[in-house]
């Protein structure tokens, strides 16, 4: 039986922060992940990656996705000590450079903060891959707290970053909620008693973001943060 949710806004005054995924929720970086994955294999004298490859396995931190790219290319597993170095040398020279900001980010960011709430961004890119790309694209100035995917022992889809980034927020996880665009967002979020709710634009590991087990869907930021004259395509079970 097809469950339908009768479209409905979210009620944001439920909520006293927001924790916000970065890579397919905040900026575009799949460009930057190809590039910089190819001149890695370029180093390396391995063949090249496409994008929609890659789209599918982005999303589980950069040890997942060299791995990964290794595996698909069928390169040695052995050659992932000289392959993350090469990795991090490339990205962080063209950090930003081939990566763009979603369209309603930043209204929506700005809306979500005069509304009361307070900011994280919670991603499982380096921090140092992040901290330098949220300044590049002048997403900064928005966030309270910045934690990277090295930041806590474990990643999203454990629970254990969204719990220490509401620790660190002061927050209760019931009301903090999580903004994200994968399956490894919203696992995470269920798991720390965080409500959830996934951007409609992201990546998903290349599966339809809508079969994911969420609060809500959006197809923008600025859409989240707009309690009034939702388009039909929002969807909120909050
Ligand atoms: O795996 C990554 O590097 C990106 O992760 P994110 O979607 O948590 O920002
Ligand atoms: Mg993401």
């Amino acid at each position: 039986m097809i469950r339908r949710v009768k479209p409905q806004p979210i009620d944001l005054s439920r909520f006293d922060a927001a924790i916000v995924d970065l890579d397919g929720t905040l900026v575009d970086t799949l460009g930057d992940f190809v590039v910089a994955l190819n001149l890695m294999l370029r180093d390396l004298s391995l063949a090249a990656v496409e994008a929609p490859a890659v789209e599918a396995m982005v999303g589980k931190g950069s040890e997942h996705l060299i791995a990964s790219v290794l595996r698909h290319v069928g390169a040695a597993a052995a050659l992932y000590e000289r392959a993350w170095d090469r990795y991090q040398h490339h990205y962080l020279a063209i950090n930003g450079a081939h990566a763009r900001v979603y369209e309603g980010v930043a209204a929506g960011l700005s809306a979500l903060r005069a509304r009361g709430l307070r900011l994280a961004c919670l991603t499982n890119k380096p921090t140092a891959f992040a901290l330098p790309l949220l300044a590049a694209k002048g997403l900064d100035g928005y966030f309270e707290q910045v934690f990277g995917g090295d930041a806590f022992e474990r990643k999203k889809p454990d629970p254990l970053p969204l719990l220490k980034t509401c620790e660190a927020l002061g927050t209760l996880p019931a009301r903090t909620l999580m903004v994200g665009d994968s399956s490894n967002d919203a696992r995470a979020a269920r798991a720390a008693g965080c409500p959830v709710v996934l951007v409609s634009y992201g990546y998903n590991h290349g599966e339809p973001v809508r079969g994911v087990d969420a609060d809500g869907f959006v197809d923008s930021l600025l859409e989240l943060s707009a309690q009034d004259d939702l388009p039909s395509s929002a969807s909120f079970s909050l």
